[in-house]
């Protein structure tokens, strides 16, 4: 691997005793790491049906290493939403948000969403998690994860930092700042990224930075705790950025990042934690926990809740389900949404997802959405047809192919291993495919 040299001399200053023992990591093979969504199964279940041989990863409650011939995306499991590719130092910025059933949280620079999914495993369907990220081709990736990872209480958001806290000025119990940055812990997951650090210019991020966090210390609580989190190592987007907001902010504190698992202080603050590559295996990463201590507390309009829904919608239900959802139901575009509880209302901002998207209404019948498969349970729907993760069938399935398979007439949930991972109607014995199309394996 061919590394800058510009990039090899800060390396150098920032290390110097272990700069030698980090350059040799670069000849070592890197770490895979994979996340079990406990939204869907419990990490014992998991390990019990996980056909890979995984290792645990210590700072994460739900990660494992993987070794680097398995391909765990190429697993039907994963299309059930059962566990998320995640690097392993990237498992730790939320880790140490501190997230608790019911709060209010927020994932600022979101997509495409591996922490927000880890975020709402945390929350386990209690509170609101708000997912946000500026660029509208990156949330198309956030959406498609948060509704695979089967995420409902949720609201996916493609806007500015800045106006978001126009909105949502004191709002938040947790916030987490992932921000962009110059990527420099991900070379040797990514070549590309040499390139792109050698062409772009990298200096431009540590104001953008600054900026982001200005934006979300807004939105916090008082009392309520940010991670802002990066994966470089430059110590401009680090270390500096977090001196120079304490330094403009005294309502907020610094909180000290526990260093266990080989984390490591920061560079000149103890108490920020610094993951990297040559004392832990992982790829690299900075996070430090902020606390809001004073403040003014906001009180928000919230949401007319608990509209209902269409009655074609509850007619869907009779007729499929064994279930009757309750909540707040919101029509959107002929787009049938249950939105999260305790919602604001939102002036002006790019709202992609409202809560969970159910399906559409037509003229006289409802059409499910992909989304809502992946939030149901196998005992949920009246008809499934279940298929097991070898199968020829499954990979049909997934393919978007016509398969050929015994059950009951009619709409039927498909699920691989009793996980959903879609519709289908069956009609004799021909299923017809109502994978989503853009989600189908090519
Ligand atoms: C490090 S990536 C986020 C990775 C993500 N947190 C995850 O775990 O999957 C940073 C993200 O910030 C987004 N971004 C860049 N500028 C932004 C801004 N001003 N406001 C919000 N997001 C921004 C980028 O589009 C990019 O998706």
């Amino acid at each position: 691997m061919k590394l800058p040299s510009s990039f090899l001399d800060n390396m150098k200053n920032l290390l110097s005793d272990e700069y030698e023992s980090f350059l040799r990591t670069y000849d070592e093979e890197r770490a895979y790491g994979l996340r079990a969504n406990t939204l869907k199964i419990s990490v014992e279940e998991f390990l019990k049906i996980s056909p890979f041989n995984l290792s645990t990863i210590n700072w994460s409650s739900d990660g494992f290493y993987y070794k680097e011939n398995i391909r765990p995306a190429k697993s039907p499991l994963y299309n059930a939403g059962l566990y998320y590719i995640q690097e392993p130092s990237a498992m730790a910025p939320v880790e140490f948000l501190d997230v608790k059933r019911g709060h209010k949280v927020l994932d600022l620079c979101a997509a495409p969403g591996g922490k927000s999914i880890q975020i709402a495993s945390k929350l386990q369907g209690e509170g609101i998690l708000v997912t946000n990220d500026i660029n509208s081709n990156r949330v198309k990736a956030l959406v498609k994860n948060i509704e695979m990872y089967g995420v409902k209480n949720v609201l996916v958001v493609n806007d500015s930092p800045q106006r978001l806290s126009k909105n949502f000025e004191g709002y938040f119990d947790r916030i987490l700042v992932d921000a962009p940055c110059s990527g420099e812990g991900m070379f040797r997951k990514d070549e590309g990224l040499i390139k792109s650090w050698e062409k772009d210019d990298i200096s431009i991020y540590p104001n953008m930075q600054k900026e982001i966090l200005e934006s979300a210390s807004k939105m916090l609580k008082v009392g309520g705790k940010l991670v802002y989190s990066t994966c470089t190592f430059n110590i401009n987007e680090n270390e500096n950025i977090i001196e120079n907001f304490l330094k403009e902010n005294n309502n907020f504190k610094l909180l000290n990042i526990d260093k266990n698992y080989g984390i490591s202080e920061g560079l000149g603050i103890k108490e920020v934690g610094r993951l990297w590559p040559h004392k832990l295996k992982g790829e690299g990463h900075f996070l430090a926990l902020l606390q809001k201590t004073d403040g003014e507390v906001i009180n928000h309009d919230l949401e007319k809740a608990n509209n209902k829904p269409p009655q074609v919608y509850r007619d869907f239900e009779k007729e499929n389900m064994n279930i009757s959802l309750e909540g707040n139901f919101i029509t959107i575009n002929d787009n049938l949404y249950l939105a999260p509880k305790d919602l604001i209302k939102i002036k002006s901002l790019k709202v992609v997802r409202t809560g969970l998207l159910l399906g559409k209404i037509k003229k006289n019948r409802f059409e499910p959405s992909q989304a809502f498969a992946m939030v149901l349970k196998k005992e949920d729907f009246k008809r499934v047809i279940n298929l097991t993760k070898d199968s020829t069938e499954v990979i049909k399935y997934l393919k978007g192919e016509t398969i050929f398979v015994e059950g009951q007439k009619g709409l039927n949930l498909i699920t691989v291993e009793n996980f959903p991972i879609g519709f289908g109607k069956l009609n004799g014995s021909t299923l017809k495919n109502g994978y989503e199309k853009s989600w189908r394996w090519i």
